[in-house]
């Protein structure tokens, strides 16, 4: 039932011919050295995202968001269990799954145009008709066609984002890591991009993990939430939104889904515990 959907429930068994998910965690564990101690942070994740998936992450500071990001992406090796791309273990970074990380205006390059940032990652490996083609491409994903001549600082927050997802919409990954990618945004701006978001995803078909601190941005633009609880973390609820992908800003928030979701949501991260 939208937004009551508790932990992941066992997957029905697969069809022998069915893909497997694009992204899988089997039992997850990390820990990082404070004070000369392990401190572990995460704990036996499983979990699953679906090809062309959007999924969220919620869960209060320091639980071990980003640290999860950085284990689906490939940047962390996770100290037990593995982690699969599209069935095969991977643990280390890859062309397909690109992450945008939090600090988006200092990621750019200021000497650079928005053209010459956009091509960063695939100008040394491609040939120059291709670059100029791919760049194309993602600055008109990102409505960034008629700056693509300016420098970084003379962009507002929300296009410098955007470049930051243009960077990445550059390298044609398959699936898209965002850390809180429009968190230090006006609610304008956020709104913008969330519905860019969205769109970008209806025309490439990529999957997307990102993570929030906003609970209706979660439900907004995820179609399943999962929220990382407890010390070590684990996912502690999945909330799925049962929302249309083709969704309106302003129906979409009167929605009984959409009401209910945020409300199962808000309930797991600040009611009150037993
Ligand atoms: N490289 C590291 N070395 C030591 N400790 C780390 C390292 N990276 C993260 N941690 C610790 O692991 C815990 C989880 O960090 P993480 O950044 O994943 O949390 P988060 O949920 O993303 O937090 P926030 O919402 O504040 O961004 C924190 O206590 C953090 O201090």
């Amino acid at each position: 039932m939208p937004g009551h959907a508790h932990p992941e429930p066992a997957a029905p068994a697969a069809p022998p011919d069915a893909a497997p998910p694009r992204l899988r965690t089997e039992d997850v564990s990390v820990s990082f050295t404070a004070k000369g101690r392990p401190r572990p942070v995460l704990d036996g994740i499983s979990l699953t995202v679906g090809q062309g998936e959007i999924v969220g992450v919620v869960g209060r500071s320091g639980t071990g968001k980003t640290t999860l990001l950085n284990l689906l992406g490939g940047i962390l090796r996770p100290d037990t269990g593995r982690i699969l791309l599209d069935g095969r273990p991977f643990d280390r970074p890859t062309d397909r799954v690109i992450t945008v990380f939090q600090d988006y205006g200092q990621a750019l390059l200021p000497w650079r145009t928005v053209r010459r940032n956009v091509a960063l990652g695939v100008e040394r490996r491609l040939g120059r008709a291709e670059v100029a083609e791919r760049v194309a491409r993602a600055l008109a994903m990102t409505r960034l066609e008629a700056n693509a001549d300016d420098l970084p600082w003379q962009l507002s927050g929300g296009m410098q984002q955007r470049v930051q997802i243009a960077r990445a919409l550059v390298m044609e990954p398959e699936v898209l890591l965002l850390d809180e990618p429009f968190g230090a945004l006006d609610a304008m701006t956020r709104a913008a991009l969330q519905d860019d978001l969205l769109k970008l995803q209806r025309a490439t078909g990529f999957t997307v993990v990102f993570i929030t601190h906003d609970v209706d941005e979660a439900v907004y633009v995820a179609d399943r939430v999962l929220v990382l609880g407890g010390a070590p973390a684990t996912v502690v609820r999945e909330v799925v939104s049962g929302l249309p992908r083709d969704r309106d800003r302003l129906d979409t928030r009167e929605a009984a889904a959409f009401v209910a979701a945020r409300r199962a949501l808000a309930d797991e991260l600040w009611g009150e515990r037993p």
